[in-house]
């Protein structure tokens, strides 16, 4: 499909909302819109997992948590397209090797760019971590805000949904866990 069925695309929404897409102030729109779906939807043209293949061993033997805090991040439901806007928090427990710490966020970032649900969303991007670095054990918190129940449906606004994932130590050391959440409680403390 090319750019210019995307825009035409465009259009037809612009005539079905009630609209004249020829009018002035629109008729520049669908290109717009294609160049920022282009944007909100780049997930589709990378690999998350490559983000993470620069590793670090002069750790000097550290092997306790990582934790990158408050990543924010804009993402979109897979059910209505709506955006999806939270943080997320990235932690994991090295074996040997680290990474560079914004690797961290451009995970997060290459799996937000896509159509998502929390749920999977949190899981890919604590399973990216697991299978390049082979740590000791992930662990990852999002909190976010889903359009879909705040502009429109049920219309339920200041309605967070938390979701977690837990690999490996963290899913065996429930202090190690607590820790995590910890954190991330202090992080949202208002
Ligand atoms: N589990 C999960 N559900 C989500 C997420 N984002 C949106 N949803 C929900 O996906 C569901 C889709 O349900 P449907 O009944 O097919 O869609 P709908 O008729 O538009 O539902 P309403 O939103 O209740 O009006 C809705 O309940 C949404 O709230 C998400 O990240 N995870
Ligand atoms: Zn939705």
């Amino acid at each position: 499909m090319s750019r210019e069925d995307a825009e035409e695309a465009f259009r037809v929404i612009l005539r079905w909302i009630g609209e004249d897409p020829e009018r002035e102030g629109l008729v520049d729109t669908p290109r717009r819109v294609v160049e920022a779906y282009r944007t909100y939807f780049r997930g589709y043209f990378e690999d998350p997992t490559e983000h993470l293949r620069t590793t670090f061993a002069e750790t000097g033997g550290y092997d306790d948590m990582v934790l990158l805090r408050n990543i924010p991040f804009r993402s979109h439901c897979e059910h209505h397209m709506a955006p999806i806007v939270g943080r997320a928090w990235v932690g994991y427990v090295p074996a040997q090797r680290v990474v560079g710490i914004s690797k961290l966020a451009r995970v997060v970032d290459g799996y937000s760019r896509r159509l998502q649900i929390q749920e999977r969303f949190t899981t890919e991007i604590a399973n990216a971590i697991q299978s390049e670095l082979e740590p000791k054990g992930v662990a990852v918190f999002v909190k976010a805000e889903h359009h879909c129940i705040s502009g429109r449906g049920v219309q339920k606004h200041g309605v967070d949904l938390s979701t977690s994932k837990m690999i490996g130590c963290f899913k065996d050391d429930p202090i190690l866990r607590q820790e995590f959440l910890a954190m991330v409680s202090a992080d949202l403390k208002p």
